[in-house]
């Protein structure tokens, strides 16, 4: 569905921030995973054609974004990680001028915001300012302006960050029902959002795609690798730490090791945050 090929992105201070990125990505709920200055924000950018890369090329569904960006404009839905809104339009009123500016005709704008509103579960706020909403409510409203004219092709810029546990699970939902058909590239570095919501997902540090491919792919490499224990391993024994969480105030790590690291250790099943702090500690060890 989409195929992006050897992208690169240097801005002007030489930050090279996308380094030949290549992904193909199927229909459906796409993950984008990698730490704060990954590049997610300008893969993002560079596919919303909203910057240009240096090279490479984009295709969605046959179209070559770069050299038809209008193409783009008419399928393309996009939430970007931040957004301002006009401080004295209602919701309702500022969903009717994003149709406008995308050119959605009288009666297709009517219908889609009455439905979006309903779907985005915004009816009972629909005359309030977008200025007042509380976060939770804004980015069900920046959902909403990016399916106006029913985008095959969705971004979404970190939409779950600064939510409430009740505001993320109600995004989950809606995001869940919307990648129905679609292609939704969904950017985090919350990997348990992506467990919840993603089949596929491409790992991106330090402007490189580390891999791309279902979730049980990219877990199999690491199953009968990974330890469970309480006891912190000798510092000098050279046994990987892959993550230090508490439970109730009691550490519980998580060890890579092919054999049995420590008499404490209990094998586990294998998850994506393991592969993913793995590829972190393997960067940050070369
Ligand atoms: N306009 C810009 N000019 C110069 N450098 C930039 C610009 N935008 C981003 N960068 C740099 O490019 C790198 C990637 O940034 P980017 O915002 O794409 O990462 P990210 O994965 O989205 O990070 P975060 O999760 O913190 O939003 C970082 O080193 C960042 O400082």
């Amino acid at each position: 569905m989409l195929s992006v090929k050897n992208i690169n992105k240097k801005y002007a201070d030489g930050t090279h921030a996308l380094k030949d990125v290549s992904l193909n990505l199927p229909i459906g709920m796409i993950g984008l995973l990698g730490p704060n200055g990954a590049g997610k924000s300008s893969l993002m950018r560079t596919l919303a054609c909203l910057q240009t890369p240096d090279d490479g090329q984009i295709i969605f569904d046959g179209i070559d974004l770069r050299q038809n960006p209008n193409e783009l404009r008419k399928i393309l839905g996009y939430l970007p990680q931040y957004f301002g809104v006009y401080p004295h339009m209602s919701c309702q009123a500022l969903l009717e001028h994003m149709a406008i500016l995308k050119g959605i005709d009288k009666t297709t704008r009517a219908h889609q915001i009455v439905s979006l509103l309903a779907l985005t579960n915004l009816n009972d706020v629909a005359h309030k300012k977008v200025a007042t909403f509380s976060g939770g409510m804004r980015q069900r409203f920046g959902i909403a302006q990016a399916l106006l004219g029913d985008p095959k092709f969705i971004i979404m810029d970190e939409p779950t960050s600064g939510l409430d546990p009740v505001e993320r699970e109600r995004l989950h939902s809606l995001l869940v029902t919307i990648s129905k058909e679609k292609l939704v590239i969904l950017s985090t570095h919350i990997v348990e959002d992506i467990e919840n919501l993603c089949h596929h997902v491409a790992l991106l540090i330090k402007g490189e795609v580390i891999d791309s491919a279902d979730v049980k792919t990219l877990i199999t490499p690491l199953e009968g690798c990974i330890w469970q224990t309480h006891i912190e391993p000798d510092a000098n024994s050279g046994i990987q730490v892959l993550s230090k969480s508490y439970r109730f105030g009691e550490p519980c790590l998580r060890l890579y090791s092919k054999t049995k690291p420590t008499a404490n250790a209990t094998l586990v099943k294998a998850n994506l945050q393991d592969r993913y702090f793995f590829e972190l500690l393997a960067k940050e060890t070369h």
